[in-house]
């Protein structure tokens, strides 16, 4: 049995590839004990492996495409993990979704499904949870968005990009299809901005940005070396009524909602004229599950951009104006959210989603507009009323 196991371990394209380079720096001349250990250290991925062997070998043989999978979603309590696991939810079942954070959830979320503590940079408490749960999906979306990113470099490096090395290597050694959402982003001043195409020049000016292309960069590297099963959109700013923002640049795209329902004045943070790319929140969440469905022929790339709508602050003012007539907007820029805005996309081509997986979204500016504001506003009068 034990042998068993060892030959299937061996035969993971991640595992055997890494143990070729281990043995040959091992082998190689004049390596005696010394240089043995500075190789092991080199290849930092090899004591990781070594003690995970034979869950290794269990899960990724015994995943099969009929099967339920089984989620883990990390950083599951910012924008977007809640909804998200609601979705997974109902289609895999409540208790094959598993939110996972380092914040306190509230009390709806903890009753509303699995959650479990989990630190991206801790490697072996991940390591834990995958194997004790049986994870075969893991969505990465612990990270520090653009403006928090850019006012704690060394968090939002620690977290961006060693938190995805640890991700990358516990989804390559346990064979779990891995859904990493990358940004508008993760392209710079120089990268074509209306419309910026999947392939082209990416020189972000932030954190949060290098991270990003680090993390496409480095999934599909893995997937070409070693067979991991990386899927990775580049969402535009999204939009959602009952889960805030965590310290992005498109976040007044949300905040004007609640300011027009709640004050009837809303101050904002970009020019007028400031045009991104955006998204309704419920688009988003099933791209993403569309992406993780797909059957990986349709997929020509590993990283693709998705789109919905672009507008300007003036733009979004105007329309939410039809519905609130008396709502005021007045500009405060903030320099820092403005100098990333005017670096990124302005439009987003996703031909290739379309064509590849038939992406297409639900929500223009209108609608986007109605459903924000029926949803908060219906939410204030229940808030005004208790
Ligand atoms: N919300 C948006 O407009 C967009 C989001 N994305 C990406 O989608 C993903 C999710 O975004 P949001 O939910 O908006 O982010 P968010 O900032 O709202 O939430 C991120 C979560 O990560 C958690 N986190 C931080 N450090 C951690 C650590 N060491 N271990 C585990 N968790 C940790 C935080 O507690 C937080 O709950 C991110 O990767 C983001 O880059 C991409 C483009 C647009
Ligand atoms: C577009 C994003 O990635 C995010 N909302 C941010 O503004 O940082």
């Amino acid at each position: 049995m034990t042998f068993i196991r060892v030959k299937r371990y061996l035969k993971m394209p991640v595992v055997r590839a890494l143990t070729k380079v281990a043995k040959k720096a091992l082998l190689a001349p004049g390596c005696g004990c010394q240089a043995s250990a500075v190789a092991v250290r080199h290849v930092s991925f090899s004591p990781r492996q070594v003690t995970s062997a034979s869950d290794a070998s269990y899960h990724s043989v015994s995943f099969s495409e009929t099967d339920h999978p089984k989620v883990l979603i990390t950083g599951g309590l910012g924008q977007l993990g809640v909804g998200l696991a609601k979705l997974l939810r109902k289609r895999f079942g409540k208790n094959n979704v598993i939110l996972s954070d380092i914040r306190k959830p509230p009390t709806h979320v903890f009753h509303s499904g699995p959650f479990i503590y989990s630190d991206i940079l801790d490697y072996k408490n991940l390591r834990e949870i995958v194997v004790n749960n049986r994870i075969t999906w893991l969505v990465h979306y612990s990270a520090l968005l653009s403006a928090v990113g850019e006012a704690n470099v060394p968090l939002a490096r620690a977290v961006n990009i060693t938190g995805l090395h640890n991700i990358l290597d516990i989804a390559a050694e346990h064979g779990l299809r891995l859904f990493v959402p990358s940004t508008i982003g993760a392209f710079g001043p120089t990268s074509p901005r209306n419309p910026t195409p999947d392939l082209c020049v990416q020189r972000p000016r932030t954190i949060y940005g290098v991270s990003k292309v680090h993390a496409e960069l480095m999934g599909e590297y893995y997937h070409h070396r070693y067979g991991l099963d990386f899927r990775c959109l580049r969402y535009p700013g999204i939009i959602s009524a009952d889960s805030q923002p965590g310290g992005g640049t498109t976040d007044y795209a949300v905040q004007i909602f609640h300011d027009a329902v709640k004050t009837g004045k809303f101050e904002c943070n970009l020019k007028p004229d400031t045009q991104l790319p955006m998204m309704y929140i419920d688009d988003c969440l099933r791209a993403t599950l569309e992406v993780m469905e797909a059957p990986a022929e349709t997929l020509s790339m590993r990283t693709y951009n998705i789109n919905a709508m672009s507008f300007t602050p003036d733009e979004l003012a105007q329309e939410v104006q039809k519905q609130l007539p008396d709502l005021q907007v007045t500009y405060n820029i903030d320099p820092v959210r403005q100098a990333i805005a005017d670096s990124w996309p302005m439009n987003f081509d996703d031909s290739n989603a379309r064509n590849d997986w038939s992406w297409k979204h639900d929500y223009d500016l209108p609608e986007l507009v109605q459903t924000m504001l029926n949803f908060i506003g219906s939410d204030s009068q229940v808030a005004q009323a208790n």
